[in-house]
């Protein structure tokens, strides 16, 4: 029997434990450039340590996960915070664990609406990118620098996404 995991709707107040909503939030509007910009001012914060480290921008090109989808890892960054933002209007799938003990718990899954992106905390458990529907580009902050900032694990046995109701 396959271990479902729920679809919650992506939200700042759910996802703060594990990191910020990017979306254009009203409440940081701030009307620039002689009143034709609005600027959606610091939505969320780079976080980059260790020597060298560097706050890089990088385009990921996201394949499309099929259903049911069998989650059967989680990674962290000890070093440095990531960022998807994606490039057209298309939602995607955040995954989230909590740290227990050094290994993620249960993931938790957010579908994220077109118009919303997510930073992750430095060394906050994920599912890596998470495209559906279509091929998406997602702008992605995150660090570069030496020092390993890759920690994956593998569950014993899977979770289960099943097709999310667009
Ligand atoms: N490996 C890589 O850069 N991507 C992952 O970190 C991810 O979260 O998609
Ligand atoms: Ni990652």
């Amino acid at each position: 029997m396959p271990d479902l995991l729920s679809i919650a709707p992506l939200s700042a107040a759910t996802f703060a434990p594990f990191g910020a909503v990017i979306e254009a939030d009203p409440a940081t509007v701030r009307l620039i450039n002689g009143g034709t910009t609005e600027r959606f001012h610091g939505l969320a914060q780079a976080d980059v340590t260790g020597e060298g480290a560097r706050v890089i921008l990088n385009i990921f090109r996201g394949q499309p996960r099929s259903f049911p989808y069998a989650v059967t890892m989680m990674e962290r960054h000890p070093l440095g915070s990531q960022s998807f933002s994606p490039l057209s209007a298309r939602p995607f799938l955040v995954a989230v664990s909590a740290d227990d003990e050094g290994r993620p718990g249960r993931p938790q899954v957010f579908l994220a609406r077109p118009g919303q992106g997510v930073n992750y905390h430095r060394n906050v458990w994920h599912h890596p990118l998470m495209a559906i529907g279509g091929v998406c580009d997602f702008l992605v902050v995150d660090r570069d620098g030496p020092g390993n900032n890759l920690e994956e694990f593998f569950f014993e046995e899977p979770f289960t996404i099943l097709e999310p109701h667009l």
